[in-house]
């Protein structure tokens, strides 16, 4: 018994010693504060996996707006707020662009949008027969699914979990597996688009433009290769945010009939009944723009952005940015600054109106990421899912649900974990409006 006591003292001294001497060797190597590391894990044990932006907004109440923090023996300095995400990413963007050697998971992450618009690609008929639908769904899920948080932390420690055979338990996010479904999801629809750009079959799309421009120019080379990456991780970043975005909206509106009622007779007075607003309205539509940049703002769908990393070492204020940290912008506590944004877990669009009904607060441009890895697809999203919300509020009324007695049934849905966060299917009723 004696000597079990003295085992179990001696381990806990060796680490309280260890970890204060973690500790130590931060403070003095200057980096910024954070939670005292353990041996190597770090503060792994710490993070929230499956929601890791929570952790480091509590953090923020502690440590300011940069933490510093360790997993696993990688530094990690958190970015708790706009205005230092913009003096590091923004006006230091050359030191701050990288990105972790996570190209395999993240590459997917890393395009553009909508079939349609990238290949003129119309889904006709069955989705479920659409070969170049399937074959992208598939890939973006796998991606989704092996940059999820839970499962990066679980292969880091694992690695050997990346190798479950597909017919075991587990074995779903089988990596040679995977490999297979990223391939086909690069390949399928750029030689299906390739052999209509040579029928001359195809309309404006992203692929025809290239190809007019680049294809058999020396300006730029493996054409090929590049273009299948481009139009790939296209559709899995548009598609995936895009949609999100629409959820996170539908949920918002469910809940908050007064918000959407009043949208709806916004739009009825400046766009009539007869046809659905268009961008020419957009203007004359300050409530739903309004609704459009609380949304975005009330759920961010990308919480910690994209992380970005340090190509050098750097002072910040005082602290030392290690050379090769892992930078993460915390999106989800810039937009619970409750400075800019009062009461921030309600979801309220007059924050964005002043007291005449006009817009009066910048869209919360921080949902994109910062500096040069800003995401190049923005302009986009910000038009197609502002049109896509207009749409849908002139056309329909999202309601509750109604159960088998009638009675409406109050949405409580989870949320996804991973790169995005939105929620997962919740009950629901899109009524029309018109005849
Ligand atoms: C509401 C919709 C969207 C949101 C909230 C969003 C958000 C983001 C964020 C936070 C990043 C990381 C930025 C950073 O690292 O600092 C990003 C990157 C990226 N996004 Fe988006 N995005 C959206 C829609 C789109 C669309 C529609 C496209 C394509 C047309 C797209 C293409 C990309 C690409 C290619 C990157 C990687 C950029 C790079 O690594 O250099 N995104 N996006």
């Amino acid at each position: 018994m004696h000597s079990v006591v003295s085992l179990s003292a001696a381990v806990v001294a060796t680490l309280v010693i260890v970890t204060l001497r973690a500790r130590r060797k931060s403070r003095e190597a200057g980096f910024p504060q954070g939670p005292a590391p353990l041996p190597v894990i770090g503060n792994a044990l710490e993070i929230d996996a499956s929601r890791p932006w929570l952790t480091f907004t509590k953090w923020q109440a502690t440590y300011g707006d940069l933490v510093y923090c360790n997993v696993f023996g990688q530094d990690v300095v958190v970015v708790n707020s706009e205005k230092v995400a913009e003096d590091l990413m923004d006006k230091r963007s050359r030191n701050y662009s990288g990105r972790m050697d996570m190209s395999s998971i993240l590459d997917p992450f890393s395009g553009a949008i909508i079939l349609g618009a990238v290949f003129d690609h119309e889904i006709d008929g069955d989705p479920e027969n659409d070969a170049m639908l399937q074959t992208v769904v598939k890939g973006t899920d796998y991606a989704v699914r092996i940059a999820s948080p839970d499962w990066i932390a679980l292969t880091t420690i694992l690695p050997f979990c990346k190798y479950i055979p597909t017919w075991l338990p587990g074995g779903a996010l089988n990596a040679p597996n995977g490999k297979r479904i990223m391939n086909e999801m690069l390949d399928i629809p750029f030689d299906i688009t390739e052999k209509r750009v040579d029928a001359g079959e195809i309309g404006h799309c992203v692929v025809l433009d290239a190809f007019e421009r680049f294809r058999g120019t020396t300006k730029v080379s493996d054409f090929e290769n590049i273009m299948k990456h481009a139009c790939g991780t296209a559709y899995a970043a548009g598609e995936e945010t895009t949609g999100s975005s629409l959820i996170v909206f539908t949920l918002a509106m469910v809940l908050h009939p007064h918000v959407q009622k009043r949208a709806q007779e916004e739009i009825e007075s400046v766009v009539g009944s007869d046809r659905l607003p268009d961008f020419n309205d957009r203007p004359s539509l300050p409530y739903v723009e309004a609704i459009f940049r609380e949304t975005a703002r009330w759920r961010p769908i990308v919480p910690l952005a994209i992380p970005h990393s340090a190509t050098d070492e750097d002072m910040y204020d005082g602290y030392v940015i290690p050379k090769g940290a892992v930078i993460v912008p915390n999106v989800w506590a810039m937009s619970r600054n409750e400075e800019k944004y009062p009461f921030p877990e309600t979801f309220n669009p007059e924050r964005f109106l002043d007291a005449n009904g006009n817009l009066a607060e910048e869209m919360p441009n921080f949902v994109f990421g910062f500096g040069r890895r800003i995401c190049p697809g923005r302009h986009l999203a910000k038009n197609s899912v502002w049109i896509a919300m207009a749409q849908i509020l002139a056309f329909f009324s999202i309601e509750k649900a109604k159960d088998a007695f009638g009675q409406p049934v109050e949405p409580n849905p989870q949320w996804t974990q991973g790169v995005t966060s939105y929620p997962k299917d919740f009950p629901c009723a899109f009524v029309s409006r018109r005849a």
